[in-house]
């Protein structure tokens, strides 16, 4: 097929993750593709039937990073009032490390997943996707149907998310969890598949520049604050890197960036 995923690389029509002849799949075709900033675009993995799809992909990403970087703009917010009982250096010594973040984020880049879970006769048996969290800063995912799949692992327990009719379910990402210094948890999630209907969700993963180092925010954690950082700073690319040579997208990535 023309979209489908190349050798050595995620983009495209296919599976993720693919290691071993041997894995069990996910039960799950996904489209992947780079979407933002433009020129890390391949259009030729984006289909063109139906002929408005790349337009509309184009636009759909483009008002998803408005959306991230608004949301994460008063997840900073949140954070800094969070932070105050902790002592946050907010007394401008600290370079304005969130500001950057923000910024970064409105340039950074934005991949879109499309998941389709087809029915499967014995749902039980396999996973929709296994559990995981997500690496991104934010994820946006919206349902499309009311089929419910999704699950989140509170308090050890899996608990479902049920679709909400034009909703956009935000997720945060592991990115999210590292900056905030551990505020905010980036969940373990889930998909589960159902023996007659198809589930379709399209995910939009949220990144900052990669010029930005990967690390808690220095106005949470700078030498002003009281609160010693709890993960380790790391370049983008030993993030992607690390996250790339682990078995599983599962907590031992974040514990291993801890400090
Ligand atoms: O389809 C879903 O509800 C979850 C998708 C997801 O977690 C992902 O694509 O990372
Ligand atoms: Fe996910």
């Amino acid at each position: 097929m023309r979209w489908a995923q190349r050798p050595g690389s995620l983009e495209g029509y296919g599976h993720a993750f693919v290691t071993s002849e041997e894995q069990k799949l996910d039960w799950n075709d996904i489209l992947f593709l780079k979407t933002l900033p433009p020129d890390c675009r391949s259009y030729d993995l984006w289909p063109d039937n139906p002929s408005h799809f790349q337009r509309a992909l184009e636009t759909y990403t483009e008002e998803m990073r408005e959306l991230a970087v608004s949301i994460v703009k008063y997840m900073v917010k949140g954070m800094m009032m969070t932070a105050d009982g902790l002592e946050a250096a907010d007394d401008g010594a600290e370079e304005d490390h969130n500001k950057l973040f923000c910024e970064s984020l409105r340039r950074g880049n934005y991949d879109v997943r499309i998941n389709c879970y087809p029915p499967c006769p014995q749902p039980e048996r396999v996973m929709g996707i296994t559990p995981h969290v997500d690496i991104s800063a934010v994820t946006l995912l919206v349902e499309c149907g009311n089929t419910p799949g999704l699950h989140v692992l509170k308090d050890g327990r899996w608990v479902i998310v049920p679709p909400v009719d034009g909703a956009i379910l935000v997720n945060l990402g592991a990115i999210m969890q590292i900056f905030s210094n551990g505020i905010y948890k980036a969940p373990d999630h889930r998909a589960m598949v159902n023996k007659y209907k198809e589930r379709l969700s399209i995910v939009t993963f949220c990144y900052p520049d990669p010029s930005l180092d990967i690390g808690p925010s220095k106005q949470l954690t700078g030498e002003s604050a009281r609160t010693p950082p709890i993960y380790k700073t790391v370049t983008n690319s030993d993030y992607f890197h690390h996250f790339f040579n682990l078995k599983q997208a599962h907590d031992p990535f974040l514990d291993s960036l801890k400090i």
